[in-house]
């Protein structure tokens, strides 16, 4: 499966701590991610990710392109729901675009918990049967 990956800066803590905790699980998918947050997921965990532009830069739009492709299965979004951000329009388009094409997004980490555990279980397996071009 490919999974994105994105914080807020006020959220990028968890986001670490969140991809440790279910390294075992994430190191068996395709992971990709806004620049700042890919690069820290890299450096601090080790693990192999696709980075794109910042958030600020283009990096939401990119990854919804993907979804618009049919190319993304789940999105892990830890958005700090307290700051202001410059590119508010890209966080609503991404998350837009998840409920256009029915792509399981997580905003918390109570719900990514709940996605990554029900990814294990073969609960997102339909995305399998989905027409994908990549
Ligand atoms: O702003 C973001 C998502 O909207 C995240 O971007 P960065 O990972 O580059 O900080």
């Amino acid at each position: 499966m490919k999974i994105a990956l994105i914080a807020h800066d006020r959220k990028k803590d968890d986001l670490i701590q969140f991809v440790t905790a279910y390294k075992t699980i994430l190191e068996d998918h395709d992971l990709v991610a806004t620049g700042t947050t890919g690069q820290r997921i890299i450096d601090e965990t080790g693990l192999p990710v696709t980075r794109f532009q910042s958030g600020p830069l283009g990096g939401d739009q990119q990854i919804g392109a993907l979804i618009a492709d049919n190319a993304m299965d789940m999105i892990i979004f830890f958005r700090d729901p307290l700051t202001a951000q410059p590119h508010e329009p890209d966080v609503t388009a991404l998350i837009r675009l998840c409920d256009v094409y029915q792509i399981p997004l997580a905003t918390n980490m109570g719900t990514a918990e709940v996605l990554l555990k029900g990814l294990q279980e073969g609960f997102i397996d339909w995305r399998l049967l989905a027409d994908r071009r990549k």
